[in-house]
């Protein structure tokens, strides 16, 4: 048996890892004394142990635990959005590449993709690549997300307060946290305009990237993105202009949840040259905790599916 620890085990992104590998055959989870959950010592002694230890920590918490890590040169998947564009660490978006998946086996520090990144590096990444987007376009992205996203705080927001908003869009200061991963890992020269949303639905993610292609070549982008995911088992690629969907002919954030799925679309008007590229998600699936254990399946050689769903 391998031996995680997890680092924040009682958050929303800890307990969902912790959910998923009470069913996993080949780990087992060592868990620290809830009273002692900041005590650095006992965090040391707990790393030691582990062959791997995920941090569900807030930003601060996770760079206090890589040091220690650090200083005990123990592997780490990190949940938060401290080291995604960090030197030294491992993306940990498997089907971003062909040897993505090699590097994330062999390496020390793998960072856990943001739930928006995860869906829109899927969709611009291989067609940027492919020439078919251009790298030093201006692109925006709008995508929503279930209330659950925001952690603890949002949640109680949500559940607790009858005055939460049904819809409402943030990240307006144009400095959301997840712009620069999104920026690197999918080739784009510049950033982009980002408008997240929150709804009052506890999960599931939908992204709309709405580009105008002159060329009128729509179809063309639809089928590089079949291509390149063809043997993803958790990325689809629905065919195009097809709205699949539980509430078709709405295309929703819904029917992934719990899920490690990830669903790609390209719509486009009839001459091909206005478009949007769509990608559907469980944003604490593949998102966030169904990523986490897919990581940490390939760190320590086991299956990539094992375990990835509720
Ligand atoms: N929610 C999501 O969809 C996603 C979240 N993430 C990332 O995962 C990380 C955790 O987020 P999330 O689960 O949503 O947050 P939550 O607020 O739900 O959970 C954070 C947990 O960390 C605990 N904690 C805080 N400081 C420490 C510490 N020093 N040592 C040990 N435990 C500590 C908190 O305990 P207490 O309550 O006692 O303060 C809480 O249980 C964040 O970095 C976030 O960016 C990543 C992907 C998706
Ligand atoms: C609805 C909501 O508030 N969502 C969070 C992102 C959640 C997430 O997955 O981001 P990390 O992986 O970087 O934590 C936000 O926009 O900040």
């Amino acid at each position: 048996m391998k031996k995680v620890f997890i680092d924040g085990e009682t958050g929303t992104t800890g307990l969902q890892v912790r959910e998923r590998l009470v069913n996993h055959t080949g780990i087992e989870i060592i868990s620290i004394d809830p009273a002692k959950k900041r005590d650095v010592d006992e965090k040391r002694r707990l790393m030691k142990e582990a062959d791997v230890t995920v941090l569900c920590l807030p930003d601060d918490a996770a760079v206090d635990s890589v040091a220690l890590a650090k200083e005990e040169g123990c592997r780490v998947l990190d949940a938060s959005s401290v080291h995604r564009v960090a030197n030294g660490w491992t993306y940990g978006l498997a089907e971003m590449a062909s040897d993505q998946r090699d590097a994330i086996k062999d390496a020390q520090f793998v960072s856990n993709p943001g739930c928006y990144p995860t869906g829109i590096i899927l969709l611009l990444k291989p067609l940027v690549e492919a020439g078919l987007l251009a790298s030093d376009a201006h692109y925006s992205v709008n995508a929503i997300s279930g209330y659950t996203g925001g952690g603890n705080k949002l949640i109680d927001q949500y559940e607790n307060n009858a005055n939460a908003p049904t819809y409402a869009t943030y990240g307006l200061n144009f400095k959301h946290k997840h712009l620069p991963e999104i920026e690197k890992w999918s080739g784009l020269k510049q950033t982009p305009t980002f408008i997240p949303s929150v709804g009052s639905f506890a999960q599931g993610m939908l992204i709309s990237i709405p580009v105008r292609l002159a060329e009128g070549n729509a179809p063309a982008l639809h089928a590089a993105l079949a291509e390149t995911y063809a043997e993803e088992e958790f990325v689809t690629v629905h065919p195009f202009n097809e709205v699949n969907d539980p509430n078709a002919p709405f295309l929703t954030p819904h029917g992934l949840e719990n899920t490690n799925q990830v669903e790609l679309a390209v719509f486009a008007s009839e001459d091909g040259k206005s478009a949007v590229l769509s990608a559907k998600l469980d944003n604490l699936g593949k998102g966030a905790s169904g990523a986490a254990v897919q990581n940490l399946n390939l760190m320590l050689g086991f299956t990539e599916g094992l375990a990835v769903n509720l």
